[in-house]
């Protein structure tokens, strides 16, 4: 089924994409986020809509470094999941790293069927160079902390897959 569409995110979406990741939140499959966040971060998501203009699904590429991404926030709505949208979503995000010259894509993940049939792979402990480690680790992002494995997140990380896609 191909009636929906994915752009850019707008200011008005926030709203919606918090209402979207809400209950994803309280489940504790994705990180929360702040409503003032989301809108300083809007330039990051794209966001699928149904043809009635209904926000269907929502996700989100955050650069980590020079060649590194993260997919970030990535949620379809209940009622369009298996129907497309988050590989739809997903692509879009890719293009989007593209452009910018990333090189790999990371992601902390429950879903490791989708991203692995989306070309992602496990990436064990695997990170970075040290001396690209050593300057990530003075971030306060608690999404680079996660991509570190660090300590304080653990109790974000339990349960999660780390992986990594190769552009
Ligand atoms: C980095 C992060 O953000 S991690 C967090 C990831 N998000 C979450 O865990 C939040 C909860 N989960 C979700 O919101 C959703 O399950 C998502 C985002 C993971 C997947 O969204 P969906 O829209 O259901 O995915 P989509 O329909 O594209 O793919 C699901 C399956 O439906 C099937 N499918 C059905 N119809 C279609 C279609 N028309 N086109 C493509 N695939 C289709 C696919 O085969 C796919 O199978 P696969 O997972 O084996 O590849």
């Amino acid at each position: 089924m191909t009636d929906f569409s994915v752009r850019r995110a707008r200011t008005s979406d926030v709203p919606k994409i918090l209402a979207l990741v809400e209950p994803l939140v309280s489940r504790r499959i994705l990180l929360g986020k702040e409503r003032v966040d989301l809108y300083g971060d809007v330039q990051e998501f794209r966001v699928a809509e149904a043809s009635d203009g209904t926000l269907i699904g929502a996700g989100a590429l955050h650069v980590l470094w020079e060649d590194l991404g993260e997919v970030r926030t990535l949620a379809v709505g209940e009622r369009w999941l298996g129907r497309g949208v988050g590989h739809a979503l997903l692509d879009a995000l890719e293009a989007d790293a593209r452009e910018l010259g990333l090189e790999r894509l990371f992601c902390l993940t429950f879903e490791v069927n989708f991203f692995g049939r989306h070309g992602f792979e496990d990436m064990g402990s695997d990170s970075v160079d040290p001396d690209v480690y050593a300057e990530l680790v003075r971030s306060h992002d608690e999404g680079v902390a996660e991509f570190l494995d660090l300590a304080r997140v653990k109790q974000n990380t339990l349960g999660n897959t780390r992986m990594l896609k190769l552009l």
